[in-house]
């Protein structure tokens, strides 16, 4: 019996479910013109103050405050355009390869953008190394990914796109599409996301493990879904770490389909030989792919020439400000210890620093605003 029925002698009616108008995911929202506003009146009975809501027309834009009106000439003004409108349109309308340096905080990101690289791949083991002082080994998860990405992505809004590293995506298909969705809010201009399992390692070291490719390809097929929804020209990667536990043919047969539910680009880690590159570039083309170079790593060293002769769109250089920082690092502070100097270069002041992290435009910032704070100079 209906619980109702206990209560009632009525007979229970069922109203009927309300119809579920889907919002369409492509056709901008309609927002009504009219807002609600709360107005206080005052009250003859008892002289307290009620709010009344009244629903009412807002006044035009202008009348509110003409300052809101733009006071330039839109088309002469330049936008930033999106690093993931950026990054698409170089894969688009060049045949170059794309280099980027691997940065891992500020002022490696800055560093790249001082000497123009006109892209930058930021490195999820050195995300994980520097901001936890952990190894690549699934520690860093999507907020400190994100949260690093955000910050490099937006140091010049007209600076180079971002590449970031995904991991697996942190997760089942929900988990890839909330990554692909704060990536693109956070204005990261690409991503890789790859197959092995979520306790992954890094593709440079031996014992790793992938998960099924359909799995896998669940993964690749939610990330893809989440960009188009966003509308975003964020260029999704896939990666493949299969080399390893299955050999080459699987790799291939991942990227294929991965490519077929919509990735943008390939990325198959840990190549053995050059001519095994090499190789994957023509099983593939003429879809895209990147190479992930890791001196020292498990794959033979391959320079930006090669990979260019090659036929590779993108190449990536995973530990060039990581590895170099430590050696730096180690060696200033072991002088520190053993001769009780730090040894900084003349040229190194605290200001040349300073202005590769954008000391001229935050001043610039202020003295455009009549502000003083820099009238005495630095
Ligand atoms: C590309 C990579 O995912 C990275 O985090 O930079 C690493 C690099 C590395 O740890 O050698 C990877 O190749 O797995």
């Amino acid at each position: 019996m209906a619980p109702s029925a206990v209560f009632s002698s009525e007979p229970v009616t069922h109203q009927a479910e309300p119809e579920v108008v889907p919002i369409p995911l492509y056709e901008p929202v309609k927002v009504n013109a009219s807002i609600n506003v709360v107005e206080v009146v005052e009250s003859d009975d008892d002289n307290e103050s009620q709010p009344a809501a009244h629903a009412v027309q807002p006044p035009p834009v202008a009348e509110v405050n003409p300052w809101l009106q733009l006071n330039y000439v839109s088309s002469s003004v330049q936008e930033p355009m999106s690093g993931a409108k950026k990054l698409r349109r170089m894969l688009l309308d060049t045949d170059e390869l794309i280099v980027c340096p691997g940065v891992y905080d500020g002022l490696s990101a800055r560093t790249a953008m001082e000497l123009g690289f006109n892209a930058m791949y930021m490195t999820g083991a050195g995300t994980t190394a520097s901001r936890l002082g952990q190894p690549d080994l699934a520690i860093a998860q999507l907020h400190e990914m994100r949260e690093n990405a955000e910050m490099i992505a937006n140091l010049d809004p007209f600076g180079p796109p971002l590449i970031a590293d995904m991991d697996t995506g942190y997760g089942g298909p929900i988990m890839a599409a909330r990554t692909v969705e704060q990536y693109i809010r956070a204005g990261v201009a690409g991503a890789h996301l790859e197959d092995q399992v979520l306790t992954k390692r890094c593709g440079h070291l031996s014992g790793k493990k992938v998960v099924p490719r359909e799995e896998y390809i669940s993964r690749i097929r939610a990330a893809h879904a989440a960009r188009v929804r966003l509308q975003s020209d964020f260029v999704l990667i896939a990666r493949t770490d299969a080399l390893q536990s299955l050999g080459y043919e699987e790799c291939i047969a991942r990227l294929r389909a991965a490519r077929d539910e919509g990735a943008d680009v390939g990325l198959l880690e840990g190549f053995t030989s050059k001519e095994q590159a090499a190789q994957a570039v023509r099983d593939l083309a003429p879809w895209p792919l990147l190479l992930n170079s890791v001196e020292n790593g498990k794959s033979p060293t391959i320079t930006v020439d090669e990979a260019r002769k090659m036929g590779f769109r993108i190449m990536i250089f995973s530990f060039a400000t990581l590895a170099p920082a430590y050696v730096a690092i180690k060696e200033t502070l072991t002088r520190l210890k053993t001769q009780g100097v730090v040894g900084t270069p003349e040229s190194i002041t605290p200001v040349t620093l300073f202005e590769v992290c954008g000391l001229q435009h935050s001043m610039s910032v202020d003295i455009n605003a009549g502000g003083a704070a820099f009238s005495g100079g630095v």
